[in-house]
Order: C-alpha cells, then structure tokens, then sequence
C-alpha cells in the first residue's frame, strides 16, 4: 500500500515537472516569437526606401519610392542608417532633399541671373533646355530646367535630388544643386565643357576623337558605371546609359550623366511602356520587362562599338556588329574611318571583343562591369608596357649610337695623331 502511494506521488512530482516545463517552454517560444516579429518589421521598414515626399511647392506628394525601385535596389542593412534619415521626410519642413542630398537650394532668381535671363542655351533634352551659367561664386555650371508640364519628370526629378546628391565619383556628372521655386524644377551640374559623347562622334564638329582618347572614354565610362553598380549603397542601375547621356570634360575625360531623368518611351511602332532609348535597350528587357545590371552591360556594349564605328545606333549599328561578330577581324572594316592609320588594331579588336560580350543575348553570360573595366585596363596597360620597352628600347640603341660616334671620333683623332707623327 505504501509502495503504491510512493509511486503516485512520484508520478504526481514529475507531472508537475513536466507542466511547469512545458509552461516555459511556451513562455520562451511566445516571447521568442514576439522578439521576431518585432526585428521582422523592423527590417521590413528599413527595407523600404521611403523617400522625401514632396512638400515643398510643387504638386501634390507623389509615392516617391515607386520611383525609386525602378533605378535602385536597397541593401537592407547598410541603408538602415539613411533611411531613418528618409523617414523624417514625410511630416517635415520643405528643404529636406537639401539636407538628405547634402547639396545647395538656389532660387529662381539666382538662377535667372547666373544664366543671363536664360539666354545661354546649351542644348535641348527631352526633359527641356540646358543652360550654361556662372553662379555667384564664380563656379560655371550646367542648368537643366524641366518642362512644368511633365508629370514624370517631377518624379524622376525627385529621384536625381536624392540619388545623385549622394553619389559622387570623378566618372560621373556631379549635381551641385536645385532650384524648386516659382513652380519651376532645375538641376544644377558641374559645366562639362566638351559636351557629349554623341555630339563629339555625330554632331560633325571638326573635333575628332583619336583612338587613345576614345579608349581611355571607354575606360572612364566603365569606372563610372562599376561605381553605380558595385561602389554605391544602395547600388544604382543608370536604364538610361547612351552617348548622349556620357559628357566630357576639358581634359576629354568621360562622365555619365542623368540619372533618374531621360527615360524616354521606346518607340517601336507601338506604344510598349518600356523604358530607355531605342538602339540601346536590352532586348532581354524587351522581353521580360525585368531591368538588371545586365540591362545597362548591354548598353554599354552599344556605347563601345559607337566609340569603334561612329556609327549611330540609329544607323543600323546592330546589324554592323553582328556582320564584324563573323570573323576575328570582321571588326576591321566597320572602323570609324577617321581613326584608319591612327590606331593599334590590335587594341581595337580587344576593345570590340569586350563589347561583344557585353551584347550576349542572354543575360548571364554578359560581364559584370568589375569584369569590362578590368577588360579594357588591360588594353591600356599592355599599351603602356610596350611603349615602356620600346622606350628602353630606345634609350638602348641611342645610347649605343653615341657610343659608336664617340668611338669614331676618337679613331679619327689616333689617325690624324698618327698622320702627324709620320710627317
Ligand atoms: N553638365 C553639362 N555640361 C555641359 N553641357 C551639358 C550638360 N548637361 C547637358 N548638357 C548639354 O545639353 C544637351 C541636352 O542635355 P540633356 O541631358 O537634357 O539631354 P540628352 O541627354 O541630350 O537627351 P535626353 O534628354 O533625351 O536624354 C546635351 O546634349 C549637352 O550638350
């Protein structure tokens, strides 16, 4: 009978264990769970890229981050930081894209004097006119005024205040400043005094561009983009890359330029939607309607073999490429002819074979643009090498040509010693 009492109690005590057991581990779980959920939505807050809602004059808010995804894709955790710097935009004051970007608001009338009334026209985008202007400081720059009636525009504008104004590479055209004022948006650039690339090639200015510069141009552009892609945080895809869309400085050294505007409708006889300009959209793109870094490898290739040919995209550049693609030296007779005689052949074949790898039809197989600016600094640094052995080489045989002289001219002074001796 004891024994039987024993054993309840002591399956009394291990029930009572094993329930308050079970009872933490519940209290654990719930609370782990509660832990979780907190950290998830943390995480998914972050992950969002909430970006200055517009509020300061010019239009109602528009959902900035729909912009945004297009162009930029958010790596949670190092963004974390900026954006709870982006959060303090929805409810407060007006300059806030001056504090986020970290770059100066002008006024309308700043900019209606630095550009003489708008009277010093540069050209014309599809966004509006680019003016030419010297601020207040004396600092040249480039005005881009958007046309008040383009929707998107403001949106992409919105975009390149905040993207731009925070990205700052020596390959890419820097934003110095905006002006939202009196119903007008502008976008003040550094002055890129030798214009685009397109007007270089195409604009039939007497300016040619020789071989080393068109090189070192593809090198600047991939710098710029391996910036975009590799550098930046969140990185950055252009979906806009063209020759118009890459300027030159003074010294011809290259930039990429519009970030955020210049995405013109692709006209294909029917209206698709899509996004880019013709002639240098991926046709993967095209056909899934999912823009990748790829996407902007593809361009760039078109942008390389318009360094090559000088011939315009529009020109049916594609079907020129695809005839040179046929032998190892098709890419000889599709040379721009200005360059014929000027240039290592060699390091124009390399060039081109980069750029066919950059138009792989399937995206995968297309570089990294880690791999395409590694690409072409080879060809540059293989041209430097040989010029240094060259100039060794150089060196060498002049200095052996001083030798000989010196010798000469000692065994014609022994000879005429001699001569005078025998006399
Ligand atoms: N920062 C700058 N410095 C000097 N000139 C510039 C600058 N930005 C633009 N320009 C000039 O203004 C012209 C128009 O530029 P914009 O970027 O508006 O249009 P685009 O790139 O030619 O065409 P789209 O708007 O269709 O992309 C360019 O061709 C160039 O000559």
């Amino acid at each position: 009978m004891a024994h039987k009492a024993n054993l309840v109690i002591i399956g009394i005590s291990v029930g009572l264990a094993l329930g308050i057991l079970i009872a933490l581990l519940v209290f654990c779980a719930i609370r782990w769970y509660k832990k979780h959920a907190h950290l998830r939505r943390c995480t998914n807050e972050r992950s969002v890229t909430t970006v200055p809602i517009r509020s300061n004059g010019f239009g109602t808010s528009t959902d900035f981050s729909a912009s945004l995804s297009n162009t930029v894709a958010v790596k949670g955790s190092e963004s974390g930081r900026k954006n709870s710097q982006f959060f303090l935009w929805n409810n407060q004051k007006k300059d806030r894209l001056a504090s986020v970007s970290g770059i100066p608001k002008y006024s309308y009338k700043d900019i209606q004097k630095a550009t003489q009334n708008f009277t010093t026209i540069l050209g014309q985008g599809s966004f509006g006119p680019v003016y030419k202007a010297t601020m207040a400081t004396g600092e040249v720059v480039a005005v881009k005024v958007l046309a008040s009636d383009s929707k998107q525009g403001e949106r992409e504008f919105q975009t390149e205040v905040s993207v731009l104004g925070r990205l700052h590479h020596r390959n890419l055209v820097n934003l110095v400043g905006y002006c939202v004022d009196k119903g007008q948006h502008m976008l003040v650039y550094e002055f890129m005094s030798n214009g685009s690339l397109a007007n270089l090639l195409y604009g039939g200015e007497d300016r040619g561009l020789n071989w080393d510069e068109r090189l070192q141009i593809a090198l600047d552009i991939s710098h710029g983009i391996e910036y975009l892609h590799e550098g930046a945080v969140p990185p950055v895809i252009h979906r806009d890359l063209k020759s118009a869309n890459i300027l030159l400085d003074g010294s011809m050294r290259a930039k990429v330029a519009d970030f955020g505007l210049s995405k013109e409708e692709v006209f294909d006889g029917r209206n698709s939607g899509l996004k880019g300009t013709y002639g240098y959209i991926d046709p993967m793109y095209i056909t899934t309607s999912n823009f990748t870094m790829k996407s902007d490898i593809y361009s760039f290739g078109v942008i390389i073999f318009e360094l090559i040919t000088a011939i315009h995209p529009h020109q049916n550049l594609t079907e020129y490429i695809n005839l040179a693609s046929m032998s190892p030296d098709g890419v000889d007779e599709i040379l721009d002819k200005q360059l014929a005689g000027g240039c290592n052949i060699e390091e124009v074949r390399n060039l081109a074979s980069i750029g066919h790898r950059c138009l792989q039809k399937t995206p995968r197989r297309r570089p990294s643009i880690g791999e395409v600016s590694q690409a072409v600094l080879k060809i540059k640094q293989r041209r430097l090498a040989k010029e240094d052995t060259m100039s060794f080489a150089s060196k060498d045989l002049s200095r052996a040509v001083s030798r000989i002289e010196d010798q000469q001219v000692e065994l014609s002074m022994m000879a005429s010693s001699k001569d005078r001796v025998t006399e």
